[in-house]
């Protein structure tokens, strides 16, 4: 019996045994299980991820589909927009080709030399009392219209010293444009740009000032001279009255910037000189070389005039233009004062040199704008005149008469014709901006005062005298 519940005990201490083994492998096997549907849920999350990842995928395969149909057809709108480009270039080039001819034939209707006159207003101090401004009636006057401009002035003269019965006098006048006190820079310029315009296109081109000191020549090329000598301070001209100079520098900029898209690349360099008493001196250069340096003109065979030991600046930005005008004015009254002489007796010349180059066509173009402010043109009485002012007033007389001369041998147009230009330092210097190769253009400033209308007669009849010249046709400069 005792062996019996032995035996019970062994076999249930052994079944004991067998079910915690059994126990530990169930929980094992339990454990496991979970990790398996774990694992299987994962699993689901991640085939769910998959799933949908393919259905953004098959999207995106849509979408990139259509995005490759919109660059196929992009690039054929594009290889159609580049022909049609190259159309509009090609014609772009063919129209400024014709636009320059036109120009050209434009000017030459007009006349290669061309005659404005210009009276300045009366500045306040002037308007003393009646009878202080000349009498003048300006008829057409239209700066926008075409053709010539007239005026007409008069006077009361005594018609007999017997009865002293006094008449109305008149002297009328023509002009390609005439333009009145109230006319502004810009309305001059107007005109002034057209011509700017034939430099850049490979002309030369000349621009004068002439008239009595203090008629204006220098406001109408350069604009107001500042009040304050501290010129490093002031500017030396407002926008609104700027003169002919910066104005055209301003137009080339503008015009070389539209040009740049046709394929033209502009250079400019400017020269500044004044030819007083026949010598001439560089504005642009040290003061203390003034008059000491002898600037010989040399003119090539090319058809380039080169002033020997000159300084060039280029003209690369238009502050530039504003710094030049600048130390030309300063170099200007400090050399005035060295040779003891005021400026106004002295002619200044800007030479404006424009070299263009046409990368697509190959085409190159070379112009010289010229703009020249003359010395005061009054009858000095050359009898009261002595030592250096007799000097200098033969000198302006001279090269005064001798641009009438050569204006005149030109417009007889003779081929071969003698041409006096070596008779001045100023027509030789503009040998060959003057003539049938080039444009001139004359401003004959005047003065609104009666005490100056001796004076205003003189300059109104020698611009009479040039307006009736008609230079040939011109070419361009080589
Ligand atoms: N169109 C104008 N509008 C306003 N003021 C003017 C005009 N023209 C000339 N002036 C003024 O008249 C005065 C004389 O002008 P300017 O100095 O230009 O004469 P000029 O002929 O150059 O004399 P110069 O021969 O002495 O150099 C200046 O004070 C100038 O500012």
């Amino acid at each position: 019996m005792n062996r019996q519940k032995e035996k019970h005990r062994q076999q249930n201490q052994q079944l004991e045994h067998s079910n915690r083994q059994y126990e530990q492998r169930r929980a094992g096997f339990d454990a496991e299980l979970k990790s398996i549907q774990s694992q299987t849920t994962r699993l689901f999350s991640k085939e769910e991820d998959i799933r949908q990842a393919c259905v953004q995928l098959q999207e995106k395969e849509a979408k990139l589909m259509g995005a490759q149909k919109t660059v196929e057809d992009l690039t054929l709108q594009l290889e159609k927009t580049e022909a049609r480009m190259f159309e509009i270039d090609t014609q772009l080039l063919e129209d400024e080709k014709i636009r320059r001819k036109r120009h050209n034939q434009f000017q030459e209707l007009k006349g290669n030399i061309r005659v404005f006159c210009r009276m300045r207003p009366s500045l306040p101090s002037e308007r003393t009392h009646e009878g202080a401004l000349v009498q003048v009636q300006f008829e057409g006057g239209q700066v926008t219209g075409s053709g010539s401009d007239k005026m007409e002035f008069s006077e009361q003269v005594i018609a007999s010293t017997v009865t002293n019965k006094r008449v109305t006098k008149t002297y009328p006048f023509s002009f390609d444009k005439i333009f009145t006190p109230e006319h502004g820079q810009a309305e001059c310029f107007e005109e002034i740009s057209q011509l700017v315009q034939s430099a850049l296109d490979g002309y030369n081109v000349c621009i004068f000032a002439y008239g009595q000191t203090g008629s204006g020549k220098t406001f109408t090329m350069q604009g107001p001279a500042t009040h304050n000598n501290n010129s490093n301070n002031k500017d030396h001209h407002d926008a609104n009255n700027a003169g002919m100079i910066p104005r055209a520098v301003h137009q080339i900029y503008q015009v070389a910037q539209m040009l740049s898209d046709r394929g033209w690349t502009y250079t400019m360099e400017g020269q500044f000189l004044e030819i007083y008493n026949e010598a001439i001196h560089d504005l642009l250069g040290e003061v203390s070389d003034y008059g000491k340096i002898k600037h010989e003109i040399r003119h090539e065979k090319n058809g380039r005039t080169t002033v020997a030991d000159m300084t060039t600046v280029q003209l690369d930005s238009p502050s530039k233009v504003k710094t030049m005008l600048r130390k030309a004015n300063h170099n200007r009254a400090t050399g005035a004062t060295l040779l003891n002489e005021r400026s106004s007796r002295s002619h200044s010349v800007f030479i404006l040199r424009l070299s263009g180059h046409n990368e697509t066509t190959g085409e190159r173009t070379s112009g010289v704008l010229n703009l020249i402010d003359l010395a005061g043109s009054e009858r000095l009485n050359a009898s009261g005149a002595t030592g250096d002012r007799l000097t200098e007033t033969k000198a302006i007389n001279k090269s005064l008469s001798c641009l009438g001369d050569v204006i005149h041998a030109l417009a007889k147009n003779k081929e071969g014709a003698y041409i006096p230009y070596r008779n001045s330092k100023l027509t030789y210097l503009l040998q060959n901006s003057l003539g049938g190769n080039c444009k001139t253009l004359m401003f004959v400033n005047i003065s609104p005062l009666s005490e100056h209308f001796g004076e205003t007669l003189c300059s109104l009849r020698f611009a009479t005298k040039v307006n009736s010249c008609r230079i040939g046709t011109a070419r361009k400069a080589k």
